[in-house]
């Protein structure tokens, strides 16, 4: 029902609201090795078995389904897509890429980095492939998060998803981009040997805890225009009065978790 469905604390404090904000979220949610978190970089392990990632099919054009989930705007990825290497217990395979975004562009990132935050942050969501070996929850995803820090040079890779926003604008709808990649939206793969690791958890209700969490250094760069274009455009509400925007989890406590960098 609505008054137990969870939200963000920008719609919570909503007169009339009747959703659950992050304080009061349910499930795991209340956990010690929640996401997301504070990197500071100085006091992360460097680990030698963090080797670059192999991204398989990432550079498919196709023409992906996105959709206004009320929490974020989601493309769906389904198969033929995976991750090799980066140190994880088997393949990955990319299920969902969704972003987490606010309207200035020093917040709007839900990781942040010795205490930045960025103007967005990219989640590229994966699933654990089938293995022999019988895995522990603790490794059933793989998120790999990528900073957007806003320039201005427009970011062509971009371009299609942005596009495609206006027709997404009301939550619960769905809409196609043009052909684009994900390689095209990523910075350039010279550049993505270097990032963090750590476990936690889904940054959304039921944070459960079974994401291995790889946090790139190198951030994607878009123009102010584009990323404007997401608070502009889309709505949490069907009435179109609530523009989406921080949508983001509150920082958690690191406990007594270490992260790692490559
Ligand atoms: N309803 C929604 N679910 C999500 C979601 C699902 C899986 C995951 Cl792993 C995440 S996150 N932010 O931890 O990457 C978010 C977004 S919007
Ligand atoms: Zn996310």
């Amino acid at each position: 029902t609505e008054d137990s469905h969870w939200c963000y604390e920008i719609q919570a404090k909503e007169p009339n609201s009747h959703c659950v904000g992050p304080d009061q979220w349910p499930g795991n949610c209340k956990e010690n090795q929640q996401s997301p978190i504070n990197i500071v970089t100085a006091k992360a392990k460097s680990n030698p078995r963090l080797t670059p990632f192999i991204f398989v099919g990432y550079d498919k054009k196709k023409q992906w389904q996105i959709k206004n989930t009320q929490h974020s705007v989601e493309m769906t990825l389904g198969g033929g897509m995976c991750i090799i290497g980066g140190d994880l217990p088997a393949r990955y395979e990319a299920i969902q890429l969704h972003l987490h975004w606010s309207e200035m562009s020093d917040k709007g990132s839900e990781h942040s980095i010795d205490g930045k935050h960025f103007a967005m942050e990219m989640h590229i969501v994966h699933k654990k492939m089938a293995s022999s070996s019988k895995g522990q929850d603790s490794d059933k995803l793989a998120v790999l998060g990528f900073m957007v820090e806003v320039g201005t040079k427009t970011n062509k890779g971009f371009q299609p998803l942005v596009e495609a926003l206006s027709r997404i604008s009301k939550p619960h709808t769905n809409s196609t981009v043009t052909e684009c990649s994900l390689q095209d939206m990523l910075p350039p793969s010279d550049k993505l040997h270097s990032y963090f690791r750590y476990q936690g958890s889904l940054t959304t209700p039921t944070c459960d805890e079974t994401v291995i969490w790889t946090v790139f250094k190198e951030p994607i760069k878009i123009h102010k225009d584009q990323f404007l274009e997401f608070s502009k455009n889309v709505y949490y509400d069907k009435d179109q009065k609530l523009n989406m925007k921080d949508n983001v989890r509150p920082l958690q406590p690191l406990g007594k978790r270490q992260v790692f960098k490559s």
